[in-house]
């Protein structure tokens, strides 16, 4: 038999052995166990006596124990009733209680003050708030956790050096915090500089389910989207799913009295300012006459050609010039008939009053093209509406990727005061897009359609807009198509014949003088050019 098999058989036989061993011997170990614990409760107990009943003590105990053995028998049940008590005592201890679960409070906390305080801590700081060794509870004044465990809300304090004036410094801070507390959440920062507390608060998300609709909104407003509870004093009926629910709009107020008369959106690719646009060309609609410029040339502006209303959807740079000259020059029209009706104390013409509306998705594709071409930018040709579009009741709004934001000329951020974001953008984009710091953290996956808006000087709010997809979209879903086509407005063919002949616009468009504009300016389909005042009644 090889070596290492016959030592195999002789561990195993050591085992068996050893396992009947302990077999047998579990009473003597249970007894001997008792007996230990007897002679240790003795020798307490001898310990605990005082000096002076030590003798007593003793006494009693011998002469008890000659009682016992004078018994007939004594001794026999003596020794049974010391090994059946030491047998009792000696039997295994009981198993500890199980440790209770670990305080979710406690895990969480704990790990988030340890995240925080190499960002925190003072090398020079006597008493530190924040050290490898401290306690979360010396820097958190008070939190929350949600149904789920998740944390919900936490104060916490801050050293006085920590900069937080600095946004970097802030930034590391928001992003600590929100990779521990979860980043499918968007979270709120509140930063108080006098006090030294930060307020953190997770949001819960925005409605996606709110569709295109009719808005309950005055002329001139545009209901851009939905935010939170505290982002608005208002709130306005919205079918929601079925019902009709109260949900807090961001409303952008437009006209001649609003101070922030044109809007520009940014967005990350996807996320929806192509259906910002033709959310608010729906809202505008039913008031005022629209020019959609779209830049990217992709037609998902389509189902607004020939509504009622809209004078022209142009895709080609061309096309575009020509739109945007003649807004320019029907701009400086309706400035000089408003000033005469002004001086004559005349009511101006309808023609000059009725709201006209420049929407423009992707304008920087346009004007790289024209650049390439040589020709005028078309965001140059928007400086008269811009500077007199509130008196000329001309709105303009722009829509971009967050990524040209750079190609936007520096008029049309000067001019364009009402503002939004739309996507996940990270805090210098938010500050940049925006015009101010955000105090929000994204979460890292944002539904479509998600963003911030600020309006004027005021702080910005989240915002979810209403799903306004593309009706000619095949893939978008037939419920949201639906909505969008209900409220597109029809021409009625036994009353209103779709415009014939090309319309006369009240100066002819200028076009540049090397511009080649073709012989049909307006694309998808239309069989005639669209771009004409609207015809005075
Ligand atoms: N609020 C919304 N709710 C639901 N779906 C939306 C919403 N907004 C946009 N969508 C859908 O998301 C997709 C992208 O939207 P959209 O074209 O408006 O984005 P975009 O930012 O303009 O993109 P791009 O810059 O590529 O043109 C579309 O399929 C659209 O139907």
């Amino acid at each position: 038999m090889p070596l290492h098999r016959h030592l195999g058989k002789r561990r195993e036989i050591a085992r068996t052995v050893g396992d009947h061993a302990t077999d047998m011997f579990a009473p003597l170990a249970l007894i001997g166990r008792g007996l230990r614990h007897h002679a240790g409760w003795a020798w307490d107990r001898w310990q605990a006596t005082p000096q002076e009943r030590r003798g007593p003590t003793l006494f009693l105990s011998a002469a008890m124990m000659i009682g016992i053995y004078l018994l007939p028998h004594g001794l026999l049940f003596a020794l049974i009733a010391l090994m059946a008590s030491a047998a009792w005592a000696g039997r295994a201890p009981k198993a500890a209680p199980a440790p209770p679960p670990p305080d979710v409070a406690d895990v969480k906390l704990g790990a988030l003050y340890s995240a925080l305080t190499p960002y925190l801590c003072g090398p020079e700081d006597t008493n530190p708030l924040y050290h490898f060794e401290g306690s979360y509870k010396n820097a958190f004044g008070s939190w929350e956790f949600d149904g789920e465990g998740r944390l919900s809300r936490l104060e916490l304090s801050y050293p006085a050096y920590f900069t937080d004036t600095e946004p970097t410094a802030r930034a590391r801070i928001e992003q600590v915090v929100q990779g521990k507390a979860g980043r499918a959440r968007e979270y709120r920062f509140d930063w108080d500089e006098e006090s030294n507390r930060l307020r953190i608060t997770a949001l819960a998300p925005l409605p996606t389910d709110v569709v295109a609709q009719r808005f309950v909104a005055a002329p001139g407003e545009i209901v851009l989207g939905f935010t939170d509870e505290d982002g608005t004093a208002r709130t306005i009926p919205v079918t929601q799913g079925g019902t009709i629910t109260q949900q807090p709009p961001v409303i952008w107020r437009t006209g001649p009295r609003s101070s922030e008369p044109h809007l520009l959106a940014l967005g990350i690719t996807g996320y929806g300012t192509s259906s910002l646009i033709r959310s608010i060309a729906l809202q505008a609609l039913p008031y005022a006459d629209l020019v959609v410029i779209d830049g990217a040339g992709t037609g998902e502006h389509a189902c607004l050609v020939n509504r009622p209303g809209v004078h022209t959807v142009e895709t080609s740079l061309h096309g575009a010039l020509a739109a945007l000259t003649w807004a320019a020059q029907e701009t400086e029209r309706r400035l000089a008939a408003l000033n005469a009706a002004r001086h004559t104390g005349a009511t101006p013409p309808e023609d000059v009053t009725r709201p006209l509306w420049l929407l423009l998705d992707h304008p920087t594709e346009l004007g790289e093209l024209a650049h390439a071409e040589g020709r005028p930018d078309p965001q140059d040709l928007l400086e008269l509406p811009l500077r007199h579009g509130r008196a000329a009741r001309v709105t303009v709004v722009i829509a971009d990727d967050v990524e040209a934001r750079d190609r936007i000329t520096p008029t049309v951020r000067a001019t364009t005061r009402a503002r939004v974001l739309l996507g996940p953008a990270g805090p210098e984009e938010g500050h940049a897009a925006l015009g101010a710091p955000l105090d929000i953290v994204p979460a890292a996956q944002a539904p479509v359609g998600r963003g911030y808006a600020r309006i004027g000087n005021g702080t910005p709010v989240r915002l979810q807009v209403p799903a306004t997809v593309d009706p000619l979209d095949e893939d978008a879903p037939a419920q949201l198509r639906d909505a969008v086509i209900a409220l597109l407005p029809h021409r009625d063919s036994r009353t209103e014949p779709a415009p014939a002949a090309p319309p006369r616009p009240d100066r002819p468009p200028v076009i540049p003088a090397d511009a080649t504009l073709p012989s049909h300016p307006v694309e998808l389909g239309k069989t005639e050019p669209m771009i004409r005042s609207r015809p005075i009644s």
